[in-house]
């Protein structure tokens, strides 16, 4: 069992929020304890779903949001949206690996605008993307659903793949944060960090929720019972 050398974070995605009061959401799941808004960007064309741009990540940042911005881009091809996010003030941009066409390119854009970088890695796709970038990516996230959609199940596969990934950060000798989404409720984040990672996004498992404090507070309790070894 290994331990991340950086607390954990929670990032509650507001994909599963009410977008009519969007503003206000986002102030609450704070105020419940979110470290993290995490932002899901899906085009109708890298995944089959629609939401939202970078003029609500702007939005956001206007109506007084200072947390980090976590921007997740399911689109297809990727760069354009990368800037615009850029200038609209997020704070982390992942983006899928087959959605650039030179993903070094598209990493160092969004070094070079201020962001932290990371690729996504659906259920399926292989390891092998992350050769040749372990320097310079800032975050890994690895999708434990297929893309697209909220309240999906957690593919349990995943945690295999979480304990590979968490070996190749830790031989790498760089803090780079391993960010698990989709399927993420109280009852299985315990396993999901025990496996290796330190960030979780989750969004109907806090947003379909009475309470965002219990929600997230469930969370850290089990958070705070991880069996862990540091591993360094
Ligand atoms: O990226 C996503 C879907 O593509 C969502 O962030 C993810 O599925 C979170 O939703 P839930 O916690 O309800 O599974």
């Amino acid at each position: 069992m290994i331990c991340p050398s950086q607390p954990y974070l929670i990032a509650p995605s507001i994909l599963s929020a009410d977008f009519a009061r969007l503003g206000e959401e986002v102030d609450n799941v704070l105020k419940a304890g979110a470290d993290v808004i995490h932002f899901d960007v899906m085009d109708n064309h890298y995944v089959p779903n629609l939401t939202f741009g970078s003029m609500i990540c702007k939005a956001l940042r206007d109506y007084g949001v200072d947390a980090p911005v976590d921007v997740h881009l399911m689109v297809s091809p990727v760069d354009g949206m990368i800037e615009q996010f850029l200038e609209a003030g997020a704070s982390i941009i992942t983006f899928h690996p087959e959605a650039s066409g030179h993903v070094d390119r598209s990493l160092q854009l969004i070094k070079d605008g201020g962001a932290k970088c990371g690729l996504v890695l659906n259920p399926a796709t292989s390891l092998h993307h992350l050769d040749y970038v372990m320097d310079k990516v800032d975050q890994i996230l690895l999708m434990s659903v297929n893309p697209g959609f909220g309240g999906q199940s957690f593919i349990e596969s995943t945690l295999d793949k979480v304990r590979d990934v968490r070996k190749l950060i830790d031989a790498s000798g760089r803090d780079i944060r391993l960010e698990v989404d989709g399927g993420i409720k109280a009852n299985n984040i315990r396993a999901i960090a025990e496996a290796g990672a330190d960030m979780f996004v989750a969004g109907s498992a806090i947003f379909n929720e009475p309470d965002y404090r219990a929600a997230i507070d469930a969370m850290r309790q089990e958070l705070s019972l991880v069996n862990s070894v540091i591993s360094k």
